[in-house]
């Protein structure tokens, strides 16, 4: 279980603070308006902003006391962070290992990652040359070969077409309930989080709003959620 309890981090701005739990195995999808604080709720929990105050707990464990890279989180951007220059293969190796020097446990792990999310036959390829979908996936084998038990998607699948983002979703809703994974997705688009969430925070002005079930879609409560929905006052 991932706890944050009134976690806060303060702007000369905004103040954001934030109260949620995600359970293994569940896809909490986040989601609001344009700086309503999705993205640094991500980076609070994956230690790339400073907290103010409150609480971060994962297995009952505190993770403020820890860097970034010794939480036990993995995190995909949308702009996937891979190396050019490197091959596939190398750009899921290089997660597990900085020297891209890989025991043979580690190298098991990048084969079935590989062909879990079906690039097995693209590995010794230049991201370059894959298309959007396919570098989406390289992304993902990266951060699921990795082995953690947290995930944080910030709008990974956004710049890909309709088709392309619901099979990636897809994949991440099959992965999610094999490995256990506690995923918070961050996404501009109700539809994914339709899809795929088990759960679903709107978050408005730094604070979580309304949180609940895939019905928060169909049955909004607040005016806000209503309005990000694109509800008229008349659609209930
Ligand atoms: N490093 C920072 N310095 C100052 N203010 C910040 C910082 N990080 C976040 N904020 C504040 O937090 C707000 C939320 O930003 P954030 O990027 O998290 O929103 P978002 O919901 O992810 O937006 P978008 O959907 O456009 O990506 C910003 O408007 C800003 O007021």
């Amino acid at each position: 279980m991932l706890q944050l309890t009134d976690l806060c981090a303060r702007y000369p701005e905004q103040e954001l603070c934030f109260t949620l739990s995600a359970s293994a195995g569940e896809i909490t999808a986040l989601i609001g308006p344009s700086g309503a604080g999705k993205s640094t709720l991500l980076a609070m929990v994956g230690g790339f902003a400073a907290i103010d105050a409150g609480q971060l707990l994962h297995e009952d464990q505190s993770l403020l006391p820890l860097s970034p890279a010794h939480r036990p989180i993995t995190t995909l951007f949308q702009d996937n962070n891979l190396f050019w220059h490197m091959s596939v293969y190398q750009n899921i190796a290089i997660g597990l290992s900085a020297s891209l020097r890989v025991t043979a446990e580690q190298e098991a792990i990048i084969q079935q990652v590989a062909r879990q999310v079906d690039i097995a036959d693209l590995l010794d390829r230049k991201p370059s040359s894959l298309s959007g979908g396919q570098q989406q996936r390289v992304g993902l084998a990266r951060c699921l070969a990795r082995r953690q038990p947290v995930l944080l998607l910030d709008e990974p699948f956004s710049a890909l077409d309709p088709a392309l983002r619901f099979e990636l979703l897809d994949l991440l809703r099959s992965q999610t309930n094999q490995l256990q994974l506690t995923v918070l997705l961050v996404t501009h688009h109700p539809d994914e989080a339709a899809r795929v969430a088990d759960n679903i925070a709107f978050i408005h002005n730094g604070r979580i709003l309304e949180q609940g079930t895939r019905e928060l879609l169909t049955a909004p409560q607040t005016r806000e959620l209503k309005a990000y929905l694109g509800r008229g006052r008349n659609e209930g």
